[in-house]
């Protein structure tokens, strides 16, 4: 039988927060892990701004990001909870800010890996290769998928092709950091069939309109290709159920953290 993880208690603490293990006090959870003296607990506290008297099913969203980041740096092996893998897709329709929001994920989580996609699509102003994509032609493109050297690859919008490099994830997997792909619904359900324990998670926007808005608002695409973005929103939208998890992105930061504390 596999032996009860620190992260497994907090699994079932965060499920049911009025269980035994949702009941425990912090300070009596962190002083179970061996090595984790009254010393070493009360630094860890306030190194995580987590007040002593708090219960583990008490906690706000950040202190269980927290928490668990500090439990993944010091045991970044232990198994995942669940049987799920350390794979984790972000999708949903066009500029509803998965860019963003993983964005923010990748600038307050650097223990995540966050994917760079190839592409064919030419750099948007300020995109640079190799940090926002791999600017690739599409000879390149059919050489990547001849010799399977993607993970992932999809047509988006009937317009370029965007695929995930295997490799990079491949070594941050082995490293048991957790990865983070920011990719359509094409290739969030090839990776679900590839590795069916990936986690799933679809950012919603807080109305239909709010999402027009940010994609005129970004200014990035001409009327025409806007139009049919929408198009395939439509049809993302209605793929929603197929998702483990569903977020609404109303706020960057909130949202982010919620895919965060999904991936723990
Ligand atoms: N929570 C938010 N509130 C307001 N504006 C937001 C929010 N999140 C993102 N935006 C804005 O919405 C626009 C679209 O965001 P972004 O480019 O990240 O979307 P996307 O889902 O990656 O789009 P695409 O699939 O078309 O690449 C950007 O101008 C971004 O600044
Ligand atoms: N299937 C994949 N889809 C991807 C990948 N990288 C990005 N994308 C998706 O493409 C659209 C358009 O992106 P944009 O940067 O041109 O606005 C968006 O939905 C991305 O999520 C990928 O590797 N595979």
């Amino acid at each position: 039988m596999r032996v009860l993880t620190p992260q497994d208690l907090l699994d079932r603490a965060w499920r049911d927060p009025d269980s035994a293990a949702g009941a425990m006090r912090i300070t009596e959870f962190l002083t179970a892990i061996p090595a984790i003296g009254d010393g070493k607990r009360d630094r860890i506290l306030a190194e995580l701004g987590i007040s002593p008297v708090k219960r583990i099913g008490g906690l706000g969203t950040r202190q269980r990001a927290a928490l668990w980041r500090f439990l993944d740096e010091r045991w970044p092996r232990l198994e995942p909870r669940h049987g799920r893998s350390r794979l984790m897709v972000l999708a949903g329709p066009t500029a509803v800010g998965k860019g963003t929001v993983a964005a923010r994920i990748a600038a307050e989580h650097p223990e995540i890996h966050l994917s760079v996609s190839a592409t064919t699509r030419p750099p948007r102003p300020g995109e640079n290769d190799g940090e926002h994509y791999f600017f690739v032609d599409d000879a390149e493109f059919d050489r990547m998928v001849d010799q399977g050297e993607l993970l992932e690859h999809a047509t988006v919008h009937n317009a370029y092709r965007y695929g995930t490099p295997r490799a990079p994830i491949d070594t941050a997997l082995a490293e048991g950091r957790t990865v983070l792909l920011e990719i359509d619904l094409q290739g969030a359900r090839q990776v679900r069939a590839a590795e069916p324990t990936a986690t799933l998670v679809f950012l919603l926007p807080p109305s239909w309109d709010e999402l027009v808005h940010r994609l005129v608002g970004r200014g990035t695409e001409g009327e025409e290709e806007r139009a049919r973005r929408l198009r395939t929103a439509k049809r993302e939208l209605a793929a929603q159920g197929e998702f483990d998890f569903r977020v609404v992105n109303d706020d960057v930061a909130r949202a982010a953290e919620e895919v965060v504390s999904l991936a723990r």
